[in-house]
């Protein structure tokens, strides 16, 4: 087996076109088990076309080139028949808005239940407790939650039934394009909490893919600067905060103390984020509050 092989997801020099129009260009990086890794870049740099890229979910008329592999198993140019067996079992997607997620006319506990037949084998009464588990794992156990429409939830419950579902068949790799940014701000501490306690729990690997520097200093150790679909810096969260080198990069980072310190001193001030962007300083988050209370 080579070296590749025991990667969970490689990508190498990934483009994406519309036609002719460069959309994705020349991506390439790693995740490797376990790890998290960020995709940070403003509206339109190319951050959902990479993750969809991923398990060649692009929409029609866009193409990909070069390789992504997961596990091993390279996707670009894969056959449907390739790709049903990596989607959900081996890398599964969270959107930002969980109703595109979800099927309005079944009820939640049935969308669960969908995974884990298909991928785990689960029937009867063990895919009835293995449902019930995941739904009190994101921290919805009221029993009639199970039996519910997607309309019946609140956004944050229904980000936290997506998020159930990504799971369900037990990813390797965990893809959350903006999970948060529908949703409101305590609510969406709340579910960022809920996914990095998971991510770990798991020891999945995550990509997570957001505009906001202070949320993906929150959630990953290593990030990618996207800019025109390029990427101009790549390195450690800590690095990034501390020097970053591309002026775009700097630009965030800038934007982002700014926030922070607005926020300080509007006295909405968090505690200790795993990077923070007073970094040199202390250990703060840009006002990503750490609480983590029931389902909203
Ligand atoms: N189906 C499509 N056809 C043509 N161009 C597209 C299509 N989808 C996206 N694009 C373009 O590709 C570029 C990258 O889009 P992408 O959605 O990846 O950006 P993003 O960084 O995720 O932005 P956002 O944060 O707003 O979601 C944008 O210029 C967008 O307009």
């Amino acid at each position: 087996m080579s070296a590749q092989a025991s990667e969970l997801l490689r990508v190498s020099d990934l483009t994406v076109h519309a036609g002719d129009t460069p959309l994705v260009a020349s991506m390439s990086f790693s995740v490797a088990p376990g790890e998290r890794v960020g995709l940070i870049g403003e509206s339109g740099s190319g951050k959902s076309l990479t993750s969809l890229a991923l398990t060649a979910l692009l929409p029609a008329g866009l193409t990909a080139a070069g390789s992504v592999r997961l596990t091993g198993v390279e996707t670009v140019g894969a056959s449907e028949a390739a790709l049903k067996p990596l989607r959900g079992a081996v890398a599964a997607m969270v959107f930002q808005e969980p109703l595109t997620a979800l099927d309005p006319l079944m009820r939640v506990g049935k969308q669960i239940a969908e995974p884990m037949r298909r991928h785990l084998g689960l029937r009867g009464a063990a895919l009835e407790a293995a449902v019930t588990a995941a739904l009190a794992e994101v921290s919805l156990s009221e029993s009639r939650l199970a039996r519910a429409f997607p309309h019946e939830l609140s956004g944050g419950q229904r980000q936290r039934v997506a998020i159930a579902i990504a799971l369900a068949a037990q990813p390797q790799l965990l893809v959350a394009d903006e999970p948060t940014t529908a949703l409101d701000v305590t609510v969406q501490a709340e579910v960022l909490a809920l996914l990095g306690r998971l991510v770990v729990e798991r020891g999945m690997g995550l990509l997570f893919v957001s505009h906001d520097l202070a949320v993906v200093s929150r959630m990953t150790d290593r990030v990618l600067v996207l800019q025109h679909g390029r990427t101009v810096e790549e390195g450690a969260v800590l690095d990034l905060l501390r020097a970053p080198q591309h002026p775009y990069t700097a630009q965030l980072v800038a934007h982002a103390r700014a926030l922070d310190t607005a926020l300080d001193g509007a006295g909405a001030g968090a505690d200790a984020g795993n990077a923070g962007l007073g970094a040199e300083a202390d250990s703060r988050s840009a006002g990503a509050p750490r609480a983590e209370g029931g389902a909203q």
